[in-house]
């Protein structure tokens, strides 16, 4: 039978190398929340870092990695540094409570386990993750395009960057541009000029829905697109997918030199994100490759791989 999983429910990953303990705040907490349980560091970084939880009830005393570094390497990785965690232990003194919080705990609570307050403790928690989260998402969120912001490209980047160097994979960065914009306000207006970003924004957004792959607007009529794990064959098949797909929007631009409707000019960079590459200069060669499109007469995907010169 499958177990009954309610996707609704926060979720709350016990860590604890003592099984009774997993099992007395298991079972104290799996009525509110989705309980999820690791008996040793490596575990739980994993389990948090690919799971997502809401909050890490974190023993300190464990055998190998210990609490405060499992901490610490959670609170370095940008795919776990929002999960808050309480520490658990029964270590009490002022100290160890500093060093717990200094280590990036947001809360402390101790053994034996006042079970009572072990929920208040979490459900506060709880309650300001479910804040922050809301809070995270309008901030990462483009007001007009309803698509994700700069803001939200640049942390998405440096994880997705994190990853593709762990794995000497590919990456691409593709930057756009509408053509011819400021004609386009200016003769149809500015609300025309605002339906028309939104409308772009929605096709990009469709023809870019790999898993990793993040479309954002990154500012004024400049889009760009990320593409983890693809070579630039594969990439400039997509990036030419996303010119081919504002074309066919058919938005009627008599003041564009290039075409009778809006179209969009890209430039796109691949690397390998090993060693030694750097993902600002990868941007920045991005920015150039779109700069040679529009040069090159616009409506057009220029695309190339950056790579280190060892010469
Ligand atoms: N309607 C609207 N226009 C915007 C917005 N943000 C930037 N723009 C306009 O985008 C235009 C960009 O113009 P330019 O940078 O000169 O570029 P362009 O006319 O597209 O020319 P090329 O890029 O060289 O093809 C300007 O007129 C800006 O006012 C927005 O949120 N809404």
């Amino acid at each position: 039978m499958t177990p009954f999983v309610d996707s609704q429910k926060q979720r709350v990953l016990v860590v604890d190398d003592e099984p009774i303990n997993l099992k007395i705040l298991g079972q104290a907490l799996s009525g509110d929340y989705q309980v999820l349980v690791a008996s040793n560091a490596e575990q739980a970084i994993h389990i948090a870092t690919t799971q997502q939880p809401d909050l890490v009830l974190l023993d300190i005393i464990m055998q190998g990695m210990d609490g405060y570094q499992t901490c610490r390497a959670l609170k370095q990785d940008p795919r776990t540094v929002n999960i808050p965690i309480i520490f658990s232990t029964s270590m009490d003194s002022e100290e160890d409570e500093v060093k717990g919080l200094e280590a990036g705990a947001s809360d402390y609570i101790t053994k034996p386990y006042n079970l009572a307050l072990v929920k208040a403790r979490v459900r506060n928690q709880m309650q300001l993750k479910k804040k922050t989260d809301l809070l995270e998402k309008l901030v990462s969120l483009d007001g007009l395009t309803e698509i994700p912001n700069r803001r939200d490209f640049e942390q998405q980047f440096e994880v997705e960057w994190r990853r593709a160097q762990r794995a000497n994979n590919y990456i691409s960065v593709c930057m756009l541009d509408i053509d011819f914009f400021k004609q386009f306000n200016d003769n149809y207006g500015h609300g025309a000029g605002d339906i028309c970003l939104q409308r772009v924004a929605r096709t990009l957004m469709d023809n870019a829905k790999r898993s990793g792959d993040l479309v954002a607007r990154y500012g004024g009529e400049e889009f760009v697109v990320l593409l983890p794990e693809i070579d630039l064959k594969e990439a400039k098949l997509v990036a030419e997918r996303l010119r081919e797909s504002v074309e066919a929007l058919a938005i009627t631009h008599q003041f564009s030199a290039c075409a009778g409707v809006v179209t969009i000019s890209a430039g796109l960079a691949t690397c390998r994100a090993g060693f030694g590459m750097n993902k600002g200069l990868l941007l920045e060669e991005a920015d150039r490759l779109l700069y040679e499109a529009k040069q090159q007469g616009r409506n057009r995907v220029i695309g190339d791989t950056y790579s280190l010169d060892v010469s």
